[in-house]
């Protein structure tokens, strides 16, 4: 606990002037005033979090935490629980989804098991395992409250260790058999939403099923009663180990000033359980894309940010973050090669009027 607790008391907020700075370059790019939209924005967050208008090498890892669920007991994924332990292993052979867009943008992996049901024998995996699989959330909580706490921990304790090793942009990614089901949980218990809004299908549900997950959600949260103004209670009676480490990833990142990607519907509730932790975090965070899950919208609502793309993806993994870093350092190279209005010696009328317009 009490690392989790010095690290989320380090969190520093943005650097303001740099943000200044940063605007005053980006405006001064031989561009109409804000036509390269959000890339304008991300470069402008981009120095408030590192302290440089420019981050020209930008050396990138997705975390995936990997963990199964003891909801699945109840029959709300289309998939066994066995793929938790089969793509785990996946992911080290370069066949998964996330592999091959990582490999597009030479982003690297971290796999971490964080509490998958099996037993790996396999160098590429990280064992940071703090049990086999959480307990069935619509029977009473996932985990005791210091295990939470633990796994929040691992998350942290990966980001720092990561960072030594030069990583200065991040991903979160996670593969658990039934973590929709736990994440639906977690938003409506750190929101007033209703289960039948924010529950989806997952991986693939019959309708008959998709309401019964609904039901599922409800039992969970009526028989935990879990504390809106507590994030872990939150996490450790209806949330996973999964969701708990990549919570602890975001802690991690905004401690250590280093941007982090959201991916998709899984990553989005451990962010928003960091941000409730500690609001400072929202500012470090950028969501890739909206996931097709419908609680995705609202997960974004509540954390206060925009996704950046809608791919209508739906994979999870940490798929949505390869995409995300190229526009990141789409952002970066415009900081860097495009020319000012004095580089390009533009000094007709027109130019010039519409950057004082921007000044009226
Ligand atoms: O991240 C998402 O938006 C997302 C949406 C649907 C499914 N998934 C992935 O599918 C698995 C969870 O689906 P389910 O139906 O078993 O809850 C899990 O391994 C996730 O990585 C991920
Ligand atoms: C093959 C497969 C890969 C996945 N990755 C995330 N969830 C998944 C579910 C399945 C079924």
């Amino acid at each position: 606990m009490e690392f989790l607790r010095d690290s989320l008391k380090q969190i520093q907020p943005l650097y303001e002037e740099k943000i200044e700075e940063a605007w005053q370059r980006i405006d001064n790019l031989t561009k109409p005033i804000g036509s390269l939209g959000t890339l304008e924005k991300i470069a402008a967050r981009m120095a408030g979090i590192t302290g440089n208008l420019v981050n020209s090498r930008l050396k990138k890892n997705i975390v995936i935490m990997c963990a199964d669920n003891g909801v699945v007991e109840e029959g709300v994924s289309a998939c066994p629980k066995d793929i938790t332990r089969i793509v785990t292993e996946n992911f080290t052979r370069g066949i998964t989804g996330v592999c091959v867009f990582a490999d597009m943008v030479q982003a690297d992996l971290t796999v971490v098991d964080i509490g998958v049901d099996a037993e790996f024998n396999n160098t590429k995996i990280i064992n940071k395992k703090i049990m086999r699989g959480t307990k069935n959330i619509a029977k009473g909580p996932a985990m005791e409250y210091r295990e939470a706490v633990e796994a929040i921990e691992v998350g942290i304790a990966i980001v720092d260790e990561l960072v030594k090793k030069g990583y200065n942009l991040l991903g979160t990614g996670e593969m658990g058999i039934a973590n929709t089901t736990t994440s639906a949980a977690v938003l409506c218990a750190l929101s007033n939403l209703e289960p039948d809004v924010v529950v989806g299908k997952g991986a693939g549900l019959t309708e008959e099923q998709y309401r019964h997950k609904i039901e599922v959600v409800k039992r969970a949260l009526d028989v935990n009663k879990p504390n809106q103004n507590d994030p872990i209670d939150v996490l450790a009676k209806v949330g996973g180990l999964d969701i708990a480490g990549l919570c602890g990833c975001f802690i991690g990142a905004a401690k250590n000033r280093v941007p982090i990607v959201i991916d998709g519907f899984i990553s989005s509730a451990a962010a928003l359980c960091a941000v409730r932790l500690n609001p400072k975090i929202k500012d470090y965070i950028f969501p890739s894309h909206l996931s097709a899950e419908p609680g995705a919208i609202y997960m974004m609502k509540e954390i206060g940010l925009e996704p950046m793309l809608n791919l209508n993806m739906r994979l999870g993994e940490g798929s949505g973050c390869p995409f995300a870093f190229f526009i990141i350092e789409a952002s970066q190279k415009m900081m860097r090669d495009m020319g000012s209005f004095e580089d390009a010696n533009i000094v007709n009328n027109f130019l010039i009027d519409i950057r004082e317009e921007k000044a009226i």
